[in-house]
């Protein structure tokens, strides 16, 4: 048979074909997709198990019109290849080229925009609404995954929709996992639901229920949307999926398939670049546990990111002290706060850009009630080839806003480890943010408790290098970057470098100091700029009515796009050649 995927540019092309060629379409997407990914690196295991269920959709309903939003937007590969972007589909999450996630700017078959989990429901019934309002009557149908329909924000959209009379079809894709094993009591009732139990939780929620269906057969997905057409209410299709469904070594390991990088179709090899250095994740993994093993009131949690966070190996050590909550970031930060109360000391492992999902747990379950939880935030800065959604840039401003909060950052592997460490001891709430990637340490670097941590003092900062003309303040693992180039720079004794390791509580007697010695300031961080480290300089400065230039330097106030990190820093201009021109600009 002729290949059938060419021809298809958009769902209409789909549309026009006849039905029996859609099993050697989804054949020819999944290979299309596995070799992109084998040389692009993105979320594999997720598209490739809804390949049956996006062509199913996209032939049944009208789209756009109709309107289809992906949860979390990972899945959506096979739906961007369909609309219109398999030309492109190269380019996927590199700079200028397609994102990872549904965009509205990039299609309009991209309805909603995704990256955080569990918001589709409640987007779709704003559309539905709207459209109800609007007289419109075009379908409205959301596709979420087991893992995420769990989580909070889910559960209220099916508690609001099932009180209304909305025609709003969810799709739950069960594939039974998350990125990690699936957690919670949810997962037992849906494993009962795929085994014959007839009863559903979403019944209670006033939703009609259709399951289970087997989401690689067309015959059985195209029967459960024309049944379902004719109920005119709100109602959801249980489907059953395999994720990473069609390539074996996928199937097989599916948390290491989530998001694998590059690797060898072939074979099924998973490319590894030569690691110089120790990353930040690899030193949290091995400090955590570390830690652990000394003091028996510390506590690991996590909201479902147990791999991404390396909390597997802490863990198998300490099963009931590594707690995975699942998608649901609110309430772990509220569970840590609980644990606080009773003198436990609990390390909330958590995304910056996860955290903000917490924020007013942060604030009212934790730092109101002056509570010692550690925050360890990972994938702080830039992230990459995620891009907007999941870059992690704007906790320094909105925790340096907290009454009780120490915001803290460190520049090198030590200065981590040393803040893990102390956190324990202290009586607020104590957060470390961390960037993903490598740190400067080499791979034979020490980690374990052979190396002496050391009690930091909490708001101290640190002169680095005294200079007689350029203060430059870093907060963070910038500070590193501008070694570099202080090592590199003509008319060195012109610099000086002070490492501010907390941006909350600040150092003012270091600043006055400062003040005193230097006209010109320049500030560093990988951080937006509104709100930031260099903001918190320019409130001391004005509050002393220092007469001299500061310069802040950071992130501008922008939604920064997918690239990978160092094309990021450098169009921004905070890589090592961009800082090098900036500070010989100053003197
Ligand atoms: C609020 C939020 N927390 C965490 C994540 C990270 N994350 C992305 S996909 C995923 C698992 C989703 O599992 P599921 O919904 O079952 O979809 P599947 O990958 O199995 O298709 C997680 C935890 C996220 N995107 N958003
Ligand atoms: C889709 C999603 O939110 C996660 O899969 C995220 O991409 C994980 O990021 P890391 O790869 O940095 O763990
Ligand atoms: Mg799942």
């Amino acid at each position: 048979m002729k290949p059938v995927l060419p021809k298809i540019q958009s769902p209409e092309d789909l549309r026009s074909l006849p039905k029996e060629v859609l099993p050697q379409l989804a054949v020819e997407l999944r290979e299309f997709i596995l070799e992109t990914l084998s040389a692009k690196p993105g979320h594999l295991g997720a598209g490739l198990g809804v390949v049956e269920l996006t062509i199913a959709l996209h032939y049944f309903f009208q789209t756009p019109e109709d309107l289809l939003i992906w949860d979390v937007g990972h899945q959506c590969y096979p739906h961007k290849i369909l609309t219109g972007r398999k030309d492109h589909f190269d380019s996927l999450r590199q700079l200028d080229g397609i994102a990872g996630f549904p965009t509205r700017t990039e299609s309009k078959f991209d309805v909603f925009g995704v990256g955080h989990s569990s918001t589709s429901i409640s987007a779709i019934i704003g559309m539905a609404i709207a459209d109800q309002l609007q007289g419109n009557l075009n379908q409205h149908i959301a596709v979420i995954g087991d893992a995420s329909i769990v989580s909070g924000m889910a559960l209220e959209g099916l508690n609001h929709l099932g009180s209304t009379d909305l025609d709003v079809l969810i799709i739950l894709n069960d594939n039974s996992i998350g990125i990690d094993p699936s957690v919670g009591a949810l997962k037992e009732h849906f494993f009962q639901l795929e085994n014959g139990g007839n009863h559903s939780v979403f019944e209670d929620f006033g939703l009609h229920y259709k399951g289970v269906v087997d989401g690689h057969d067309f015959d059985q997905l195209f029967k459960a949307f024309e049944e379902l057409e004719q109920i005119r209410r709100p109602k959801i299709l249980h489907i059953k999926t395999t994720k990473g469904k069609g390539y074996t070594q996928a199937e097989a390991d599916q948390v290491k398939w989530h998001a694998p990088g590059k690797f060898n179709k072939a074979t099924g090899e998973i490319s590894k670049s030569v690691q110089n250095k120790i990353s930040f994740q690899q030193i949290f993994g091995e400090t955590i546990a570390d830690l652990m093993r000394e003091n028996p009131n510390i506590l690991a949690i996590t909201p479902a990111m147990l791999t991404g966070s390396n909390l597997v190996k802490a863990k198998i050590e300490f099963p009931k002290r590594v707690i995975d909550v699942g998608i649901a970031e609110q309430h772990a930060v509220t569970f840590a706060a609980g644990l606080a109360t009773q003198g436990m000391v609990p390390y909330m492992a958590i995304y910056s850009t996860f955290l903000q999902r917490a924020y007013d747990q942060v604030i009212h379950d934790v730092a109101l009630q002056n509570l010692p939880v550690v925050f360890c935030i990972d994938r702080a800065g830039l992230v990459g080839t995620d891009g907007a959604t999941h870059h992690g840039y704007f906790d320094i401003a909105f925790l340096r806003s907290i009454p009780n909060m120490i915001v803290s950052a460190p520049m090198d592997d030590k200065d981590f480890q040393n803040l893990l460490y102390t956190a324990q001891f202290t009586e607020s709430p104590f957060s470390i943010r961390f960037p993903k990637g490598n740190s400067d340490a080499d791979v034979s670097t020490e980690l374990s408790s052979r190396f002496n941590f050391e009690k930091i003092e909490i708001g101290r900062a640190i002169e680095l290098k005294k200079g007689n003309e350029v203060a430059i303040l870093t907060f963070g693992t910038i500070g590193q970057r501008i070694q570099n180039v202080l090592g590199e720079i003509s008319f060195k004794e012109k610099y000086g470098h002070y490492k501010f390791l907390f941006c909350k509580p600040f150092d003012k007697s270091m600043l006055d100091q400062i003040f005193s010695q230097y006209q010109t300031i320049i500030t560093f961080e990988d951080g937006i700029l509104n709100g930031g480290f260099g903001d918190a300089v320019l409130e001391y400065a004005q509050e002393k009515d220092f007469k001299g230039k500061i310069i802040r330097k950071g992130y501008p106030d922008e939604f920064i796009e997918h690239a990978s990190i160092e094309e990021l820093e450098q169009e921004i201009g905070l890589d090592e050649e961009g800082i090098l021109e900036l500070l010989l600009g100053l003197i």
